[in-house]
């Protein structure tokens, strides 16, 4: 069985894709894929470099990060360029990753929704549903982060309702409560037959 756990910025994914690996899942996160080939000495590096100037890689940590997203988040030309050059990479990552692990494999992907790639590739869709508002006070929480800049990615991202549309199950992550949480994904993998291989 292959997941797409999918979800806004701040919603849950990490919290919830933590629950299925606690569980024996393996969890394949694109999020971290993307940091591994942007950090130090990542293989998207020389054409980041290339395509957007050498003042955007930092000799030694990797891609400035907080200024590529100012940058895309001001230029959404920028960001198409960062988008075709990095997921390509992450998709392919993701697949050799998945590959390797036996059972149940989890894939956390932030745009699954928006992404005519993933869909195809995962038996069910998992969405974490969550109120904007707590969206936003969970992701300026992050040093570096304003108020602004995460309201702008959310403007980008796919609604609640296409992503709610496009879910074989969602969960509701807006209280902050982890045990109901816990509760609803013990019930979920029951519905799906999951049996816990730890
Ligand atoms: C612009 C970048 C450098 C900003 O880095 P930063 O450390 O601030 O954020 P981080 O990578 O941790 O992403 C945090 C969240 O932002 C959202 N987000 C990231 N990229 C995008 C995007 N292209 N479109 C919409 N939302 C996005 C996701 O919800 C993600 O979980 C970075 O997000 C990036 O490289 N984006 C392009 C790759 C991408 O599309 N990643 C998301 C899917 S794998
Ligand atoms: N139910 C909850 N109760 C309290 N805090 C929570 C809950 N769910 C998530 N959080 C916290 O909110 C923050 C965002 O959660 P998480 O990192 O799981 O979201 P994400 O969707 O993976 O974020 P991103 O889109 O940035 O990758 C984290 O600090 C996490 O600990």
């Amino acid at each position: 069985m292959r997941i797409g756990l999918t979800g806004g910025i701040g919603s849950g994914k990490s919290t919830v894709a933590r629950w299925w690996q606690s569980r024996g899942v393996t969890v394949v996160d694109t999020d971290a894929l993307a940091h591994e080939l942007c950090g130090r000495q990542g293989q998207a590096l020389p054409a980041i470099a290339e395509r957007f100037g050498a003042d955007f890689v930092h000799p030694e940590h990797g891609l400035e990060r907080a200024r590529m997203r100012a940058h895309v988040l001001a230029h959404p030309q920028a960001r198409q360029q960062l988008e075709a050059l990095l997921h390509p990479m992450i998709q392919t990552l993701a697949q050799a990753r998945a590959a390797a692990a036996p059972g149940w494999v989890l894939f956390d992907v932030p745009l699954l929704v928006e992404s005519k790639h993933w869909r195809t590739q995962v038996d069910r869709i998992l969405v974490v549903d969550c109120a904007p508002e707590t969206q936003i006070e969970r992701v300026i929480r992050r040093p570096g982060w304003t108020r602004e800049q995460a309201l702008a990615v959310l403007a980008l991202q796919a609604t609640r309702p296409q992503r709610r549309q496009a879910a074989d199950a969602w969960v509701d992550n807006s209280a902050d409560d982890l045990q109901s949480l816990h509760r609803a994904l013990e019930m979920l993998a029951l519905h799906w037959g999951f049996s816990a291989t730890l």
